[in-house]
C-alpha cells in the first residue's frame, strides 16, 4: 500500500532529470560510466571536469541526441526525445559571423520555432514571450541591433533569452561563460541565479570556483561522475579523485 502510493506520488513529481547508471559513448567505447544523477525541480547544478570528460556527451544523450549504450536517462518522467522540449538549450559559445545581418530580436524569436506549425508566421503571443524573455536578461533595450555589434556577455545573454523563449522546466547550458569577461560572466551568474527561481538549472562550467557561489550543488565528471546532492554551505570546493588514475571499463 505504501509503495502504491509512493509510485503515485513519484509519477506525479518526477525528477527534472534522472539518470541511471548511464553508459554512453561513440563507436562502442564508452566515454560516459555508470552515471547516477537526480535533478530535482529547482536545482542550480554545476558539472566540472577536464577536457574530453565527457560533458558534451551527456548533454547530447540529455537531448536526446545521442542514445545510451545502457542506462536510462528520464526528462520529467519522460524519455529524452520527448523530454526534449521541456529543456532550453545554451550551447557552448560558437564564433559566429558578426556581419550576418540578424537582429537580436530575431535571434531570441527562434525559440519560439519549435512552438509553431511548419511555416506558419509568429503571432502576437511569440511577440509577447520574445519581449519578456528579452527584459529577463536586461537586453530588451538592444533588441534592434545586429547581433553581431554585442559583446561576448550580451551574445551570451541572448542565447540565454533564445533558450527561456521556448519556455522551458530546465535550463541546460554548456559553459556558458566561455569567452565571455569577468564582468560579463559576473553578469550571467546573477542571471541564471535569478532564474532559477523558477527554473531548473544544469550547467556545465569550466570556472566552478568563480561560479561555487552561484549555484546550489556541483559535480565533476571525467567519465564517472563524483556528485554530493547537499548544498554547497561554503564556495570552497569539494576534493575530487584522481580522475587519471581510473581505470576504464567497458559496459
Ligand atoms: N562524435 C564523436 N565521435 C567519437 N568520439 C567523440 C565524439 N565526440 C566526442 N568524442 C570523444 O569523447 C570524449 C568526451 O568528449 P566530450 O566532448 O563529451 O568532452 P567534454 O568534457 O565536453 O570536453 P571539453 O571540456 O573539451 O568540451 C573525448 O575523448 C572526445 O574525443
Amino acid at each position: 500500500m505504501q509503495l502504491a502510493q509512493k509510485t503515485t506520488l513519484n509519477s506525479l513529481n518526477p525528477p527534472a532529470i534522472a539518470i541511471e547508471h548511464l553508459w554512453a559513448g561513440y563507436d562502442r567505447h564508452p566515454v560516459l560510466e555508470d552515471i547516477t544523477l537526480e535533478v530535482n525541480p529547482l536545482d542550480f547544478i554545476a558539472l566540472n571536469g577536464p577536457n574530453g570528460g565527457g560533458k558534451t556527451t551527456l548533454i547530447k544523450v540529455l537531448l536526446g541526441l545521442l542514445q545510451p549504450m545502457q542506462g536510462e536517462v528520464r526528462i520529467l518522467g519522460r524519455s529524452a526525445k520527448q523530454g526534449r522540449r521541456y529543456i532550453g538549450y545554451v550551447p557552448q559559445t560558437v564564433e559566429c559571423d558578426r556581419d550576418f545581418p540578424i537582429r537580436v530580436w530575431d535571434v531570441v524569436r527562434m525559440g519560439r520555432l519549435a512552438k509553431r506549425a511548419l511555416l506558419h508566421p509568429y503571432n502576437r503571443q511569440d511577440d509577447r514571450i520574445v519581449a519578456e524573455c528579452l527584459q529577463q536578461v536586461d537586453l530588451f533595450d538592444r533588441r534592434d541591433r545586429p547581433f553581431g555589434t554585442l559583446s561576448g556577455g550580451q551574445r551570451q545573454r541572448v542565447y540565454v533569452a533564445r533558450a527561456l523563449a521556448t519556455q522551458p522546466h530546465i535550463l541546460l547550458l554548456d559553459e556558458p561563460t566561455a569567452s565571455v569577461d569577468d564582468g560579463g560572466r559576473t553578469k550571467i551568474y546573477h542571471l541564471l541565479q535569478q532564474l532559477n527561481q523558477s527554473v531548473t538549472i544544469l550547467t556545465i562550467s569550466h570556472d566552478l570556483e568563480e561560479i561555487a557561489p552561484y549555484v546550489k550543488t556541483i559535480g565533476y565528471l571525467n567519465r564517472r561522475l563524483f556528485y554530493d546532492p547537499k548544498p554547497i554551505q561554503d564556495p570552497i570546493l569539494p576534493s575530487v579523485p584522481d580522475a587519471n588514475i581510473q581505470e576504464r571499463t567497458e559496459p
